[in-house]
């Protein structure tokens, strides 16, 4: 309309003829500016829906990994990649694929309006385009493989920087404060290489692209001048160039290069979108996953829990040896085993088998006559209750840390556990908010009572797996844990992973792991 109204005026029209143009450029530019900010605020929108979608995903793939997967990211790099790097999604989204699909269509569309007019313009701009996407692609495989490298660097950083602060403790009392400085001095300057390498890169992309587009409107112009001077008469398909059609090429030129130009912009956007969708992706793929997690639905669990395990297999990797080999061992209702057995005698492994916390490679293991299979172990693992080795214990309150978010659990349930397992005089209405990260103010002792009073609240629970519930503990607290524990574990299920000869021999039973063949012994 530009050109139309320009052509008018050289050849003497009227105010209304250049009127008229200039409400519809104004009236285009209107509706442009109104359609580009609705349509920016739907992509952030969906963007941001999808990036929950993305999230949910790769929290729900990372809780499905065993706790025996060796290959389980740290949390700190986790953390970052859930909760840091995932944001580079959005731009992504919200900026790189909708400026993609411009480029694929607007500068097309622009050559189809020029072709009738001029075929060498045409010629000169299709000449000119391919050149920018060529060296894009070319500049963007390195970008990529930087970006991969500075988000693996972000998250290792951030790795190591959790795991030193929660062994801050530790490191100070071996007197390596000045190391751990100094490396996370190394890492943070291995960071900034990094992060620079992609800056360059990006600015590389920017450089190339403006370089082709001022060469590509260049020639379109020198073509549009010189025939507008009469100096060249070839390139239109009939007569010579007029100053209309002059105008139109030299005004939609650039238009053909700008979605390339806003591409190069938010093209880093795309290198750090892909490397952050993989590294989501990552966190979820293991070759050791838990049980369940399955669509099918439930089935409820009605049976008196009875455990039977006949020929189980486990082995922590297809080249690795079984660690447990046709192991069989039956418990009944109410009953009490110990496991018992030198360090790596595979107590763990089974105390995590029987609670599906890892797939078993062959044999069975049925509770209350129900295999379980991940359509069964959502109700089993319902009537189950677990105290590992070193319970965590959250930063917060103490009804918090023993209600752990279950349902139906109230300040009299938890004030009850707490006076069963002699709690209650330590947390003393003055003290109850004053656990730290860790359990930090709470003794080891008390950190295990604790966790036997998460155990107590969940009535439901029938089958009690404990794995060294009194390791580290003096002989008194130790006493007191098991006191506790059996008062707790009556007429229930209780297996307990131990090396506690008195804790064992105060169970029913005590079932010998032979380190060598794995199999039950007694
Ligand atoms: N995630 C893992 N990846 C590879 N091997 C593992 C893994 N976890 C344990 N193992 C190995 O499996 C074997 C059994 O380990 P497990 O923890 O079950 O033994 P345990 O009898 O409970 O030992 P402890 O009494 O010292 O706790 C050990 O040889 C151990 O090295």
């Amino acid at each position: 309309m530009l050109a139309i109204g320009v052509g008018a005026i050289s050849k003497g029209g009227g105010v209304a003829d250049v009127a008229v143009a200039a409400a519809v450029v104004a009236g285009l530019g209107i509706l442009r500016a109104a359609l580009d900010a609705v349509g920016g605020r739907l992509a952030f929108r969906a963007a941001r829906r999808e990036l929950s979608m993305h999230r949910s995903a790769a929290t729900a793939a990372l809780a499905q990994r065993s706790p025996l997967d060796s290959g389980r990211p740290a949390s700190g790099l986790a953390a970052s990649v859930l909760g840091e790097q995932a944001e580079a999604v959005v731009p992504y989204l919200t900026r790189f694929r909708p400026a993609r699909m411009k480029a694929s269509v607007v500068p097309l569309a622009v050559l189809l309006c020029i072709l009738p007019i001029s075929w060498v313009a045409a010629l000169v701009l299709a000449f000119c385009a391919p050149l920018i996407p060529i060296f894009m692609a070319l500049i963007g495989w390195r970008a990529k493989a930087a970006s991969e490298q500075q988000l693996a660097e972000t998250g290792g950083i951030n790795a190591f920087l959790l795991d030193r602060l929660r062994g801050l403790a530790t490191i100070r009392a071996l007197d390596a404060v000045d190391t751990t400085a100094l490396r996370l001095r190394a890492d943070a300057e291995s960071l900034r290489v990094r992060t620079m390498a992609v800056l360059r890169i990006a600015f590389l992309s920017s450089a190339v692209l403006e370089f082709f587009a001022a060469l590509g409107v260049a020639a379109t112009a020198v073509y549009v001048g010189f025939s507008l001077l009469g100096s060249i008469d070839i390139g239109t398909w009939e007569g010579r160039l007029t100053l209309t059609q002059g105008l139109f090429i030299l005004l939609l030129a650039p238009a053909f290069f700008e979605p390339l130009r806003e591409l190069s912009v938010v093209w880093h956007d795309r290198a750090a979108g892909e490397a952050a969708l993989a590294a989501l992706k990552e966190l979820g793929t293991s070759q050791q996953t838990i049980l369940g997690g399955s669509d099918a639905k439930p089935r409820p669990f009605v049976g008196p829990a009875l455990i039977e395990i006949e020929g189980l297999v486990f082995r922590h990797g297809p080249e690795r040896k079984p660690v447990i080999d046709h192991f069989d061992l039956s418990v009944a209702p109410g009953e009490h085993v110990a496991l018992w057995g030198a360090s790596g005698s595979g107590k763990t492994t089974i105390l995590s088998l029987i609670a599906g916390l890892a797939r078993h490679e062959a044999g069975v293991v049925r509770i209350g006559g129900m295999p379980l299979r991940d359509d069964t172990v959502d109700s089993l693992r319902r009537r189950m209750a677990w105290i590992g080795q070193s319970p965590h214990v959250f930063a917060g309150s103490v009804m918090r840390n023993v209600a752990l978010g279950r349902s139906g659990i109230d300040s009299d349930a938890v004030a009850g556990a707490l006076g069963s397992v002699g709690l209650d005089r330590v947390f003393t209405p003055e003290r109850v908010a004053a656990i730290g990260e860790g359990g930090l103010g709470l003794s080891g002792g008390e950190a295990a009572r604790l966790a036997l009073a998460r155990m107590m609240v969940d009535e439901q629970a029938d089958i009690i797996l404990a794995d060294e519930p009194t390791a580290h503990l003096d002989a008194q607290t130790a006493s007191a844990i098991t006191d506790a524990l059996l008062a707790l574990a009556k007429g229930r299920i209780l297996i307990v992973a131990t090396h506690d000869p008195v804790l064992a021999g105060r169970l029913d039973r005590i079932v010998r792991l032979d380190t060598l063949a794995r199999r039950v012994a007694a």
